[in-house]
């Protein structure tokens, strides 16, 4: 029987150097040797590396007893590095700040004002045209576009930010309809609860810098994998277009949001691709303020507590054939409501966890699945995509900030009019 006073088990010693913070490298050679220590001592382990102890929690009800049914007491986050601290304004963004009130504050102003439905058409038509726009070159990589349209965006908007921080008083221009601004609005008058000040240009830097770069590469990331997915397989991307046909009619410029909510199908798969391939193998580490029990171990309060996203995902248990793309997996048996029903929350139970569950959740959570299922329908309804004539789709898998594909897409898109 576990020893209640100790911390889950695991080997003594780990050579890993590096840190799990950002999930970064050192994440992909640590997941596989994570899942023969999961076999080997059970759905919790402890890895030794760095300053203090981390754990992983491997079981989806682990997960939801200490981040649902516990919530409050497992939402903290380990204290920055110093390189963290400075790269975070002293901790003023929402993902790295711990639990309290300016974390409060910052997430309430980002789902409150930003993330709100009443904005959300917006956002989702300027960054959807983003990519929609570009030349669609017969044979088109999703990561070159990536590379070549999103990242150079955020540079430039960084930097334009900054300068029309320094003049945004002054002449209060709204950027020539530029969808970071409101954000920004909102950034500028907000006064931080336990300092009673407004917040420092750099910190409203900072925030809009979460903002994109949160958003940016796990959107774009999982909407490959989607993609891939897609031309791998002809007879789901068929479905689906059958299914936007069916709800948008022929002869349609482009499916719109309010299209969406009538397309079951169109759920199941962008559920599938986070399900199969969630871009977040882990979600941002967790820490307890005091220490904390759980499943039977303590928990100490320097130790850092991760959970096992994409493990969960492909438990075998909860999912029949868990390493097959099957979106049908998530419709009912009359075809419909299952997918569009579906808990991405878990809050009563959880089966698979892309955005983390409880206070912590990716407060983007609802943006995004609106964005994929809005990019994925178009792209779909624009143009039918198959495999590059001696080419294979490949699946594997590569570590960057998300599990990116190993080779990256190559399609053959033509036009569906
Ligand atoms: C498919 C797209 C996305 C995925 C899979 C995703 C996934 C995640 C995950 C796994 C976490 C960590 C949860 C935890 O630590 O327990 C997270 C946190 C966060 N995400 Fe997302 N995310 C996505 C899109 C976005 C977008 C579009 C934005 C912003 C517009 C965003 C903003 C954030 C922020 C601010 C946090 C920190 C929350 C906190 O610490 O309270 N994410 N996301």
């Amino acid at each position: 029987a576990p020893n209640k006073k100790s911390l889950p088990p695991g080997p003594l010693t780990f050579p890993v150097v590096g840190n799990f913070l950002w999930l970064r490298k050192s994440s992909s050679e640590v997941e596989p040797i994570l899942r023969s220590l999961h076999a080997r001592y059970g759905p919790m382990v402890t890895l030794h590396i760095g300053s203090g102890p981390a754990v992983f929690v491997a079981s989806p009800t682990l997960a939801h007893e200490a981040l649902v049914q516990r919530g409050a007491v497992f939402a903290d986050r380990p204290p920055p590095s110093a390189t963290m601290r400075l790269l975070s304004s002293n901790q003023h963004n929402i993902n790295t700040s711990s639990y309290g009130p300016t974390w409060r504050l910052l997430r309430r102003n980002l789902t409150a004002e930003i993330l709100h439905p009443s904005r959300l058409r917006s956002y989702s038509r300027a960054r959807t045209r983003l990519v929609l726009r570009k030349r669609w070159e017969e044979v088109y990589e999703l990561r070159e576009c990536r590379k070549r349209v999103l990242i150079p965006l955020i540079r430039a908007r960084l930097k334009a930010k900054q300068e029309q921080l320094s003049k945004a008083k002054e002449d209060g221009n709204d950027g020539n309809g530029d969808w970071m601004v409101p954000y920004v609005d909102t950034l500028l008058d907000l006064e931080l609860p336990e300092e009673k000040r407004k917040l420092e240009e750099d910190q409203i830097v900072n925030l809009c810098w979460e903002f994109l770069g949160a958003g940016t590469d796990t959107t774009s990331t999982a909407l490959q994998w989607i993609m891939a997915n897609l031309v791998k397989y002809p007879e789901i991307q068929e479905r689906l277009y059958d299914e936007i046909k069916s709800v948008v009619g022929q002869g349609a410029e482009q499916v719109k949001e309010e299209d969406l909510e009538r397309m079951a199908y169109l759920k199941a798969v962008v559920l599938e691709g986070l399900r199969r391939h969630p871009p977040a193998h882990f979600v941002l580490p967790h820490a307890v303020k005091e220490d904390a029990e759980l499943g039977g171990y303590t928990i100490p309060k320097d130790a850092i507590i991760n959970f096992m996203v994409a493990e969960m995902g492909w438990n075998a248990e909860i999912w029949e054939d868990p390493m097959a793309f099957k979106p049908e997996r998530f419709l009912n048996s009359a075809g419909g409501v299952e997918a569009r029903g579906f808990d991405i929350t878990g809050s009563r139970e959880i089966k698979m966890m892309p955005f983390g569950v409880g206070r912590r959740i990716c407060p983007a959570s609802g943006f995004a699945m609106l964005h994929l299922e809005y990019f994925v329908a178009n792209l779909v309804w624009l143009f039918k995509w198959r495999t590059v004539a001696g080419e294979e789709v490949d699946l594997s898998e590569k570590q960057e900030i998300t599990t990116v594909m190993k080779n990256p897409l190559r399609a053959q898109i033509s036009s569906r009019n």
